[in-house]
């Protein structure tokens, strides 16, 4: 099937590693985004998310592999274009609009080389975009953090790049806030048909912007794919731990469909290398273990946390094995009570113990 151009490989990283003093920081990382799509990189503090970001801009030389951008080498080992021939936009945290600038100004920064009228029209359209049309002539320091933020996105994708890096945009501002912009942010990128790729280390940040998300962990892309498929079937034990609560179940296999746990019998779906009678740990996550009274499995409760439309109860089995339980908020029971559970597990992710 021939890929219609909005679905064509805009950008690829292949293979690169980006060090200081011949010590690897990103190691052989890989990625690819379409036109139009929005990715991120969700890691723990230092594992080389701003490094790979920084190679992408061209502030970085690659040690090995090679970046290509719309089938244009941007960087192999021996070569990096310079990071303003790249049409890279980028919104960093500390977002430093200029102070002295007007709002209008600071949009229309990046276009000095445009003509006055398609200026205009570029910075109001903009402006539109990100719903600050009356604050044109004000001054940065007038305006709220959001709406800061807002009016750095419009100056970074003014001279419509190619790409647009945001490196942990949103860590400044207070959480309401950060809710609310996010959406925001991806409507703008997706209406601008602008690709970008975002910074992150906070997963709903991640999971609430991106088409496809890069969990790096020790310099490594560990898992890149849809955020679906990064929860739900996470390809490494790194991965599971660190997006989304879960606990791991310890399992013996029994044969190539079953595995024995605490909570019986559980049929594995999907073909595996692990051998008859190996140890196993098999990922529950909160939303797979629910309590139902009618279930002759009693856990007892050892902490509860109300969220609102649930609660997250922490339950020890009899194996004195400890996991989440998620439970309708009408289910208001007491530490220390027993109460039914039930595993309803779709497909297993089990790693090896
Ligand atoms: N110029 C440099 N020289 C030597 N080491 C560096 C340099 N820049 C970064 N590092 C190291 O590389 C590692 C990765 O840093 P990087 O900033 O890429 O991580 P990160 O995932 O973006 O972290 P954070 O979320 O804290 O910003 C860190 O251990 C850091 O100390």
């Amino acid at each position: 099937m021939n890929n219609t151009p909005a679905e064509l490989t805009q950008f690829a990283i292949n293979n690169i590693t980006v060090g200081h003093d011949g010590i690897a920081i990103v190691k052989d990382a890989s990625l690819t985004l379409n036109n139009g799509q929005i990715g991120s990189l969700l890691g723990p503090s230092g594992c080389g998310k701003s490094t790979l970001l920084r190679a992408l801009a061209g502030f970085e030389p690659l040690m090995s592999g090679d970046i290509v951008m719309d089938g244009n080498t941007y960087s192999t080992a021996s070569f990096t274009l310079a990071p303003e021939q790249r049409q890279i936009g980028m919104v960093f945290q500390d977002l430093a609009l200029f102070p002295h600038l007007t709002i209008e100004e600071n949009i229309a920064f990046g276009l000095h080389n445009w003509p006055k009228a398609k200026i205009e029209h570029r910075v109001d359209k903009l402006l539109a975009l990100v719903g600050l049309e009356d604050m044109k002539k004000r001054y940065p320091h007038s305006l709220s953090g959001g709406q800061q933020q807002r009016i750095a996105l419009a100056r970074a994708i003014a001279p419509k790049p190619k790409l647009l890096l945001l490196d942990e945009p949103f860590s400044g501002l207070d959480a309401a806030l950060r809710e609310a912009l996010v959406p925001e942010v991806r409507e703008i990128l997706l209406k601008e048909r602008i690709s970008a790729l975002l910074v992150t280390h906070d997963q709903m940040e991640a999971f609430a912007i991106a088409d496809k998300v890069a969990v790096m962990y020790g310099g490594q892309i560990q898992q890149y794919d849809v955020p679906h498929t990064i929860y739900h079937e996470p390809a490494t034990r790194f991965v599971a731990d660190f997006v989304g609560e879960g606990d791991f179940l310890s399992g013996i296999v029994l044969d190539n469909n079953r595995v024995q746990s605490s909570l019986g019998i559980l049929s594995i779906n999907k073909p595996h290398n692990f051998a008859v009678n190996q140890a196993v740990e098999i990922l529950v996550r909160p939303d797979d273990l629910l309590h139902d009274d009618d279930s002759d499995i009693l856990a007892t409760i050892i902490s509860k946390r109300f969220r609102g439309s649930h609660f997250l109860y922490r339950v020890k089995l009899e194996s004195q094995q400890e996991l989440y339980c998620f439970a309708s908020s009408h289910h208001n029971h007491a530490i220390g009570e027993d109460i039914g559970i039930k595993l309803d597990l779709d497909h297993l992710v089990i790693f090896e113990q």
